[in-house]
C-alpha cells in the first residue's frame, strides 16, 4: 500500500486540516499519516485561536514517521509560524522525500489568518523551493507574487512568478474568482489548465486541504504531476457538489469512499491517459 503523510494544523471541527487530508487518503486507498504542526480550535464559521507545536515536537514527528514508514508523497498544509516552517524544511533537506505537495494555507474560508504574514518571506525562501507543486489559491497567490489576479491571465503571471521561487510546478487555483472554477497548472515550460462549473454553493471548508491531499494520494499512486491533478480535480468537485449541510458557516467537503461511482476508480487508465 501507498504511504502518504500530512504536515498541517489540526482542525477540531473535522473539515480541514489533517482531518480532511486523512479522510481523502482513505478515500484514495492510500495509507494516511500525520505531523501535526498547529492546533486550531476551529468550525464552520469561526477560528477561535490556535496553538502552534514546539518546532522540536515537529521535527520529532518526522523523524518518527520518516525513520521507520516513509511515505511515497506527503502534503504540506497550514504552517503559521517561521518556526514551524524552519523546522519542516530543515527535516524535509535531511530527509530528502520525493512528492512533496505544498498547499500555503494564509486563512481559513472565514477569512481567519492561519499564518503570521511575517513569516511569507521565510515560506518564499525555505519552503517553496522543497515543493513538487504548490497550489496557492487566488489571495495566496497574490500574497506570494506580490501582483493583483484579476483574470486567467494574471493567474498565469503568478504562477510564473512563483515557479521562479523554485518549485517545480504550481497550481494556481480559481475558488476565489468568477464564473467557472479553473485551476492553472504551470511546470515550468507548459501551462495546463483545469476547469470545472461553479457549483453554487458556501460549504466549501476544506476544499484546498483536500485537493492538495487528492494531489499528494494521486502522485503516491504514480500518476505523473498533470494526471494526478486532473484526477485530483474530479475528486474535489465530486467532494464540493456533495458537500454536507454541517454547521453554521461554511459546511465541510464531502469524502467518497466509492471512487468507482465517480469515475475515478481505475488508476491505472489515470496513468496511461498521457497525451
Ligand atoms: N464553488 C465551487 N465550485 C466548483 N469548484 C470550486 C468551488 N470553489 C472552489 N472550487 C475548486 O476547489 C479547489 C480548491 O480551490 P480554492 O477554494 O481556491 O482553494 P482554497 O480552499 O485553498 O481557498 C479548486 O479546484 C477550485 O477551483
Ligand atoms: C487547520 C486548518 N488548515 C487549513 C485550513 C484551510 O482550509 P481550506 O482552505 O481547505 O478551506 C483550515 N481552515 N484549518
Amino acid at each position: 500500500m501507498k504511504k502518504v503523510l500530512s504536515i498541517a494544523g489540526s482542525d477540531c471541527s473535522g473539515g480541514a486540516g489533517i482531518q480532511a487530508d486523512l479522510k481523502t487518503f482513505s478515500a484514495h486507498g492510500v495509507f494516511g499519516m500525520t505531523v501535526i504542526a498547529s492546533v486550531v480550535a476551529e468550525n464552520t464559521f469561526r477560528v477561535i485561536e490556535y496553538q502552534d507545536i514546539r518546532p522540536d515536537i515537529i521535527e520529532k514527528q518526522i523523524d518518527a514517521v520518516f525513520e521507520d514508514i516513509p511515505p511515497d508523497a506527503l502534503k504540506i498544509g497550514m504552517l503559521s509560524c517561521k518556526e514551524g516552517m524552519l523546522a519542516v524544511a530543515g527535516k524535509l533537506r535531511e530527509w530528502k522525500p520525493s512528492n512533496v505537495v505544498i498547499d500555503p494555507v494564509m486563512y481559513a474560508k472565514n477569512g481567519c489568518a492561519l499564518m503570521d504574514p511575517d513569516s511569507i518571506d521565510t515560506l518564499i525562501a525555505e519552503v517553496v523551493p522543497l515543493a513538487d507543486v504548490i497550489t496557492p489559491n487566488i489571495p495566496e497567490a497574490e500574497k506570494m507574487a506580490g501582483i493583483r489576479i484579476y483574470t486567467q491571465k494574471d493567474m498565469r503571471k503568478a504562477a510564473r512568478i512563483i515557479h521562479d521561487m523554485g518549485c517545480r510546478a504550481v497550481l494556481v487555483k480559481g475558488g476565489h474568482s468568477e464564473g467557472d472554477a479553473t485551476d492553472i497548472l504551470f511546470d515550468g515550460s507548459e501551462f495546463y489548465s483545469f476547469s470545472s462549473p461553479r457549483i453554487p454553493t458556501k460549504n466549501t471548508h476544506g476544499t484546498g486541504c483536500t485537493y492538495s491531499s487528492a494531489i499528494a494520494s494521486n502522485l503516491a499512486l504514480e500518476l505523473p504531476i498533470r494526471q494526478a491533478v486532473a484526477r485530483s480535480k474530479k475528486y474535489v468537485t465530486t467532494a464540493i457538489a456533495n458537500a454536507l449541510e454541517i454547521g453554521r458557516g461554511n459546511g465541510p467537503t464531502h469524502h467518497f469512499y466509492d471512487l468507482f461511482q465517480h469515475g475515478l476508480s481505475d488508476v491505472k487508465n489515470w496513468r496511461e491517459d498521457i497525451t
